[in-house]
């Protein structure tokens, strides 16, 4: 058994509530201030911390064994962790796999990300459900010495995701072309070289997996930056828009990009698909509000059905706001439904090619099975054409 005794904490997570987790810390040092959320995925810590959406959030893996599967360049959905922390149960699997190029902690400490380990994380769990996304601060001191207090006041202090336009910081700074497709064994992820279709995709936060699902549908894309006004992605005279995923609030992130996507459905009949969080948006270009979750949806596991099928998927889900399917206008159809509580996963514009879901069809990690939602937006990219030859 453990020397429990003599076990000294080097890291503490302190939520606002005055709650306070011990553990052992590793990755960064330091500390730092965010929404804690729970995901609940059995694989992909990777692509889940390099997920541009998890800026300004401290992600909690309710699975225990994080590390197994090292770091690879090759599955990061962007440069480096974007995620703020994470918090594990025990301290991270050494590496066993042939991809792994890096130790998880090693990559956490270069890339700067603190970790805490040696949490109850059904414990933890229980209390993310029952105070809502908490706010809270995340330490790491290998001489153990903290300020409980002042990490308390700091997570109370710290503003919150509402209102919060994050896309701003991690979207790119400039435009550039994309063509590699999705993972193709044994090559790795081939490129398109005969694209049938034209995209601008606009960037609030976009994981390179989503591109390679429009790559492998046939699309020739072109990635602007999040405050990208119509004009400029009217002048690369696209056949479809993509909206992307992307951290903090839609109704912050939407005062620049709302008008973008309304002068775009005003002037044009181009088709539109928004993922995420451009599914928020376009929602609320549409018309609709859009509402702060309890705790939200990450996981892998999600059941979606598609209304007018019946048939059901399952999804990765990354979200802690959500489209208040109440407020839809008239024109604007509700499509898919989570069939964990009910809420809003898609919607569509009667009548024309612009459509938008909530969970993520790219899966990584996750499920495939939303795949058919970039063929559909490639088949009205495909059908539009048609109608103006
Ligand atoms: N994955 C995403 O695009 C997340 C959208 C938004 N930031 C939310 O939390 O709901």
């Amino acid at each position: 058994m453990a020397d429990t005794a003599s076990f000294k904490p080097t890291a503490c997570l302190a939520m606002a509530d005055g709650t306070v987790f011990y553990g052992a810390g590793f990755g960064a040092t330091g500390q730092t201030v965010a929404e804690l959320c729970f995901n609940t995925a059995m694989t992909g810590y990777q692509e889940i911390m390099t997920d541009p959406s998890y800026a300004g959030q401290i992600v909690t893996f309710t699975f225990p064994h994080i590390g197994n599967t090292g770091v690879t360049p090759e599955d990061d959905e962007t440069g480096n962790p974007v995620a703020a922390g994470m918090v594990v149960k025990w301290d991270p699997t050494l590496a066993s796999n042939w991809r792994s190029t890096e130790e998880l902690k090693d990559w956490l400490t270069r890339t700067g990300r603190i970790a805490i380990g040696g949490i109850d994380t059904r414990r933890l769990t229980r209390e993310i459900r029952r105070q809502g996304a908490p706010h809270v601060a995340l330490a790491h001191d290998p001489d153990g010495n903290f300020d409980v207090e002042a990490l308390v006041a700091s997570a109370r202090a710290w503003a919150g995701l509402e209102g919060m336009d994050l896309a701003k910081e991690v979207t790119c700074a400039q435009s550039y072309r994309w063509n590699e497709m999705r993972w193709a064994w044994p090559d790795g992820y081939p490129k398109q070289t005969n694209p049938a279709h034209k995209v601008v995709a606009i960037d609030y936060g976009a994981k390179r997996n989503i591109l390679r699902c429009l790559a492998s549908a046939g699309c020739d894309v072109t990635v602007l930056p999040a405050t990208a006004t119509a004009e400029e992605v009217l002048a690369h005279n696209p056949d479809g828009v993509f909206l992307s995923n992307g951290p903090g609030d839609p109704a912050a992130t939407g005062e620049y990009a709302v008008p973008m996507i309304k002068t775009i459905l005003d002037t044009t009949e181009l088709p539109v698909f928004g993922i995420c969080l451009g599914h928020q948006m376009l929602a609320l270009a549409l018309g609709a509000k859009t509402i702060k979750m309890n705790h939200g949806h990450h996981g892998a596991n999600h059941p979606v059905k598609e209304i007018q099928t019946g048939k059901v998927e399952i999804t990765s889900m990354n979200h802690g706001f959500a489209v208040d399917a109440q407020t839809l206008p008239e024109g604007v159809v509700e499509t898919h439904v989570s069939l964990f509580d009910g809420s809003n996963c898609g919607i569509r514009l009667d009548g024309r090619p612009v459509f938008s879901v909530q969970q993520h069809p790219e899966a990584s990690p996750g499920p495939q099975d939303s795949f058919y939602l970039f063929e559909r937006f490639a088949e009205a990219m495909a059908a539009s054409n048609t109608v103006e030859a």
